[in-house]
C-alpha cells in the first residue's frame, strides 16, 4: 500500500454520507523498502491492484485512521524510569488520528487536535529539512533512537514558537509539545516532497491525568508517519508473527521519539503498552539498548476502580522531582527503587501464576499496591488529594489503592476486594453496584469532585482503519472533529458495528 502516490492500493467507490462503499482494505505487504524520506515511487504494486481499487488518475491516498490506548500503570512507575520493572495495562480509553492527504499542490501540513483547540499549519518548503537531512544527522527508519539531537531540536524551535503564541501559557506548553512531538517526526520520516496532508486528532484518554495521553498521541503520530513513507508492512489478518512483531517495535521505537519530546525523560513503557496492547512487564536498564518486553497477554481481567483526583499534574514535573531526590539521596533512593522492583516480580509471579484472579491473589495484588503506594508517597509524589482519595477507599473498606502514572495528582487505581467485586458484577445492568459501600463511595467521591472512568483493561494495541470508512460511510473530518464525547467518538469510528473494518498487528 503506497499511501502517498496514485499507484496506490487504495479503495474507491467510497461514498460520503450515508452510501455504500467497497470496503476492501488492502494493506502493506512486505515489500522493499524505502530510505526514509526517499521520494514516493511505486514498486510494481499497480499489478497487484485489486479490480476495485483507485484509478491511476487519482493522486490521492484515501483518508485513513489510526488508534492507540491509553493505559495504566499496575505497578512500577517512577522506579521504571530508573532502570527498574514495570507492569502496565492498556486501557479501552484510545487516541484516534485521522490522515486526510490533499493534492500535491497544497504543500502544507495541518494540526487540527480540537481536544486541546490546536489548530496549525507550517508550509512544507520552510522547514529545516536541510538540518534533519544532513548526512551527519539523518536517521533512518529503522534506527534506534534514545536522545533527542540537540541541534534537530534548536533547528525546529521557532517553526514551534509560532504555535498558539498568544494562548495562556499552560495551554500553549500543551501545543507546543504536542506539536514539536509531530515536528520532529514528520522532519525525520518524511521529506520535501512529502504529501500535504492534514492531521485530525480526537482522544477519549483525558489528557495529563497519568493514563498515558502523550504516548497513545504519539504511537498513532509515529504510525501514521511511517505508513505514509511506506516503512510499515500490514497489518493484515495473514500477516506472519514475527513480521508483525517487527513493525509493532518499529512503531514504538519512534513513538518513544515523540514521548521524548513530550515529557523529557520518558521510560518508555507507556508507548510499549500503547503500542502493543494488553499487559506488558517491562524493563529498560541501557537507554542505549532496546529494553526487556515481556507482553502478558493473560493478564486477568481485574476489577479496577479508576478515580481522576481532577488535579492538574505534569509527567515531567515529577520526573524531574524524583531524578532530584536521587541526586540529593542516591542510596536511599535507590533502596526505595529496589523495593517497588520488587513488589513489581512479586505480582508478576501472582499474574503469570496459577490462579491469578482467586481470592488469595487478589489480596496479595492488592496489599503490593498499598505498599507500592507507600513507597511512590516517600519519593514526594503523591498529592493531599491522592491521600484523601486513598483515605476514602480505606474507610469504605473496598479495595487497596494506589497512585498511577506520574502523580501529584492524577489518577489512582482500586483493586476491589473479591466479595466487592461480586456484588458489583451481580449487580442488574444498567445501576450503578449493588454493593452498598461501594455504592456509598462512589457518591462521597462524587461530592468531593473526583470522577470515576469506565474502562477495561487489556485489549489491542495501535490499529488502523484503511480506509477511514465504517459500514459504507467514509468518516467525515468536521464530523469527528465535533463528535460530542467520548460516546461521540466511539460511535463514530468505532469498531462496534464494523468489527472487520479496523486492522491491528497480532504477533
Ligand atoms: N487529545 C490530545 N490532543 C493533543 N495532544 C494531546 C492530547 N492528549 C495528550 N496530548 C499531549 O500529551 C501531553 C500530556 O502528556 P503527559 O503530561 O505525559 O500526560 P499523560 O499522563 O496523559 O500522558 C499534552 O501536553 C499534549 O501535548
Ligand atoms: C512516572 C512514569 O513512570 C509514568 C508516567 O505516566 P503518565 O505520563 O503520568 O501517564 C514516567 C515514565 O515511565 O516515563
Amino acid at each position: 500500500m503506497n499511501m502517498n502516490s496514485g499507484h496506490s492500493n487504495g479503495v474507491n467507490g467510497v461514498k460520503k454520507g450515508n452510501g455504500t462503499a467497497n470496503t476492501s482494505r488492502p494493506m502493506l505487504k512486505e515489500q522493499e523498502q524505502p530510505e526514509s524520506g526517499s521520494s514516493h515511487t511505486t514498486n510494481g504494486h499497480a499489478a497487484t491492484r485489486p479490480l476495485h481499487s483507485r484509478k491511476e488518475s487519482n493522486p490521492l491516498a484515501p483518508p485513513f485512521i489510526v488508534s492507540a490506548p491509553g493505559k495504566t500503570i499496575v505497578y512500577g512507575e517512577h522506579a521504571v524510569v530508573h532502570g527498574k520493572a514495570a507492569i502496565a495495562a492498556a486501557i479501552s480509553l484510545r487516541s484516534y488520528l485521522l490522515c486526510t492527504t490533499l493534492s500535491k499542490s497544497k504543500r502544507a501540513v495541518t494540526l487540527r487536535f480540537s481536544d486541546i483547540g490546536l489548530e496549525h499549519t507550517w508550509h512544507i518548503a520552510d522547514l529545516p529539512w536541510r538540518a534533519f537531512q544532513h548526512p551527519s544527522k539523518r536517521k533512518r527508519y529503522y534506527d534506534l533512537i534514545t536522545s533527542l539531537n540537540e541541534e534537530l531540536v534548536a533547528a525546529m524551535q521557532p517553526h514551534i514558537a509560532t504555535v498558539s503564541p498568544a494562548a495562556k501559557a499552560e495551554k500553549r506548553k500543551i501545543h507546543q509539545a504536542a506539536a514539536s512531538a509531530f515536528l520532529y517526526l514528520f522532519l525525520s520520516l518524511g521529506s520535501e516532497s512529502s504529501s500535504a496532508c492534514i492531521y485530525a486528532l480526537r482522544s477519549t484518554v483525558p489528557v495529563g491525568v497519568g493514563l498515558g495521553s502523550s504516548a497513545s498521541v504519539s504511537v498513532c503520530l509515529a504510525t501514521a508517519l511511517l505508513l505514509q513513507c511506506r516503512a510499515l508492512s500490514g497489518p493484515h489478518p495473514d500477516q506472519q508473527s514475527r513480521e508483525a512483531e517487527e513493525q509493532l517495535e518499529r512503531i514504538n521505537r519512534w513513538a518513544f521519539v515523540g514521548e521524548l519530546l513530550i515529557h523529557g525523560n520518558p521510560s518508555g513503557v507507556d508507548n510499549t503498552v500503547a503500542t502493543n496492547g494488553h499487559a506488558v512487564l517491562f524493563q529498560r536498564r541501557d537507554y542505549s539498548k532496546p529494553p526487556s518486553v515481556s507482553i502478558l497477554r493473560d493478564f486477568p481481567e481485574l476489577p479496577l476502580l479508576l478515580v481522576d483526583t481532577c488535579q492538574a499534574k505534569s509527567t515531567a514535573a515529577e520526573v524531574a522531582k524524583v531524578g532530584q531526590l536521587k541526586t540529593t539521596h542516591p542510596d536511599v533512593t535507590e533502596h526505595v527503587f529496589d523495593a517497588i522492583d520488587a513488589i513489581t516480580r512479586s505480582a508478576h509471579d501472582v499474574v503469570t501464576g496459577e490462579d491469578p484472579a482467586s481470592r488469595e491473589s487478589i489480596t496479595r495484588l492488592g496489599e503490593l499496591m498499598t505498599v507500592n503506594h507507600g513507597l511512590l508517597t516517600s519519593l514526594g509524589v503523591s498529592h493531599p488529594r491522592l491521600e484523601r482519595l486513598r483515605y476514602l477507599v480505606d474507610q469504605a473498606g473496598v479495595g487497596w489503592t494506589k497512585l498511577t502514572g506520574a502523580g501529584g495528582g492524577g489518577c489512582a487505581i482500586t483493586l476491589l476486594r473479591p466479595h466487592i467485586a461480586a456484588d458489583d458484577e451481580a449487580a442488574p445492568e444498567g445501576t450503578c453496584s449493588a454493593s452498598a459501600p461501594l455504592l456509598a463511595l462512589q457518591k462521597r467521591l462524587e461530592a468531593e469532585g473526583f470522577a470515576r472512568y469506565e474502562t477495561t483493561l487489556g485489549g489491542d494495541g495501535v490499529g488502523v482503519l484503511y480506509p477511514a470508512v465504517i459500514n459504507g460511510v467514509e468518516i467525515d473530518q468536521e464530523g469527528f472533529l465535533d463528535a460530542e464525547g467520548r460516546e461521540g467518538v466511539e460511535a463514530l469510528v468505532g469498531g462496534r458495528y464494523d468489527r472487520e473494518a479496523w486492522k491491528y498487528w497480532r504477533p
